[in-house]
């Protein structure tokens, strides 16, 4: 069975690598794709975007134009995210989110919307990133007492939100298995006269560069030794391939929220 998809934010970074993702994929239907109504890609051919030649779909404004899709997915902004879940939700449409730096009142928001319709919410839709947050969780349960941690996360120079999600859920996974309160021990950067660090914080550092696609490390710290777990993505191949692996999870699955541990089966 082949799934419908349409991708909303199609001219961006990740849209034009999720166009090609699904284009290419065995399962899904590619069956269109929109951009902001004041774009200049307004109308042009989505495969011409994803720079794999013309696929005979071209860009829409409307998701009303979109309703033969089943499933949506969206790397776009906060904003734009927001007003997609409200039109999915009236028309009955599963989405997968890929946007990042969602408050916490904003996730909460998403999480009702989810009981009208399926929703995967993922900061990071790598097989990769989702496998090392059990990483995080082995060694958090076995050093994370007694080891400072820290997590590092770096971006490329457009990225508009830090740190990553990615990163915030690295620290909320380890603060869970840890039973800390994250917006209790989280430290974002230090300057000036610290003092000596209070093992019970979770530290953030962030870095902003080139075109870096995406690399987080959690270090796990005592004296005398340290373990170091990183992830780095060389392309946004790997975060349209997991999108595609949950838009088709998502096709089939009941009203809820979800994320990409569900997807790969991973909980
Ligand atoms: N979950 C994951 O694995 C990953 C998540 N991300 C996240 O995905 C999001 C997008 O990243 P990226 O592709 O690099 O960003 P881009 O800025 O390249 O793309 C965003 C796209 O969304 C469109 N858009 C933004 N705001 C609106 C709006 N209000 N209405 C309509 N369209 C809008 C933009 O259109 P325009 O250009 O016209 O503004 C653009 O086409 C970010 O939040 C990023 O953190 C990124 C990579 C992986
Ligand atoms: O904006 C990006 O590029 C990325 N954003 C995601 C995040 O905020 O974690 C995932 C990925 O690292 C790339």
């Amino acid at each position: 069975m082949k799934v419908k998809v349409a991708i909303l934010g199609c001219s961006g970074r990740m849209g034009r690598n999720l166009i090609q993702a699904a284009h290419e994929h065995e399962n899904i239907d590619l069956v269109g794709g929109s951009v902001r109504a004041s774009s200049s890609f307004v109308g042009f051919d989505l495969g011409e975007l994803a720079g794999i030649g013309a696929i005979g779909l071209t860009a829409s404004t409307e998701l009303n134009q979109l309703t033969s899709a089943d499933v949506f997915i969206d790397f776009t902004s906060i904003e734009a995210t927001l007003e997609n879940i409200a039109w999915c939700k009236k028309h009955n449409k599963a989405l997968v989110i890929g946007t990042t730096g969602f408050s916490a009142e904003q996730i909460s928001l998403i999480k009702t919307a989810s009981d009208l319709m399926p929703i995967v919410l993922a900061p990071n839709t790598s097989v990769g990133v989702n496998l090392m947050f059990k990483l995080l969780e082995v060694t958090a349960k076995a050093i994370g007492d007694y080891t400072d941690i820290e997590i590092f996360e770096a971006h490329h120079r457009f990225k508009k939100d830090a740190p990553s999600g990615t990163a915030v859920k690295m620290g909320q996974v380890i603060a869970d298995t840890l039973g800390r309160d994250l917006n209790k021990c989280a430290v974002y950067g230090r300057e000036g006269i610290t003092g000596e660090r209070d093992k019970e914080t979770i530290g953030f550092a962030t870095v902003r560069a080139g075109d870096i696609v995406g690399e987080h490390t959690a270090f796990f710290a005592d004296l005398g030794e340290r373990i170091e777990i990183t992830h780095k993505a060389s392309s946004r191949m790997t975060f349209a391939l997991g999108a595609m692996r949950a838009a088709f999870w998502l096709s089939e699955a009941d009203n809820g929220f979800y994320d990409m541990q569900d997807v790969l089966g991973l909980k």
